[in-house]
């Protein structure tokens, strides 16, 4: 059911999706398109993960929310070489994305 929380947290996902236009993060990475993958990476995640478990309330404080998002786009630096689109996009949506969760704005969240 919606809670105060999970509204804000649509909300707050919302605004990260729109920073990664090229949907590198929309969805889980597969062995496929990424070779070895799941070897290198033990704690995958990505948008539409986040997205779930916020509909199943699983989300009880907003640093769990940011610790997601963090473990996201760190795993893309860990697993893609610096000079790939891939970890220069992670990194600019990293920088981007803690600074607008991390906003005094949000001070409501952070119960
Ligand atoms: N999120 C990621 O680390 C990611 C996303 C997409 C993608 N496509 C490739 N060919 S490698 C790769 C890595």
């Amino acid at each position: 059911e919606r809670t105060f929380l999970s509204k804000g947290l649509d909300h707050l996902l919302a605004q990260l999706e729109k920073k990664d236009p090229q949907n590198f993060f929309a969805w889980p990475v597969t062995d496929a398109i990424a070779p070895g993958y799941s070897q290198i990476i033990s704690n995958p995640m990505d948008f539409s993960t986040m997205r779930q478990k916020i509909d199943q309330n699983e989300y009880k404080h907003l640093d769990e929310f940011i610790a997601d998002f963090k473990l996201m786009c760190e795993n893309a630096m860990k697993y893609n070489h610096a000079e790939t689109v891939y970890y220069k996009a992670s990194k600019k949506l990293l920088q981007a994305g803690l600074k607008m969760m991390t906003s005094d704005k949000l001070g409501w969240m952070l119960n």
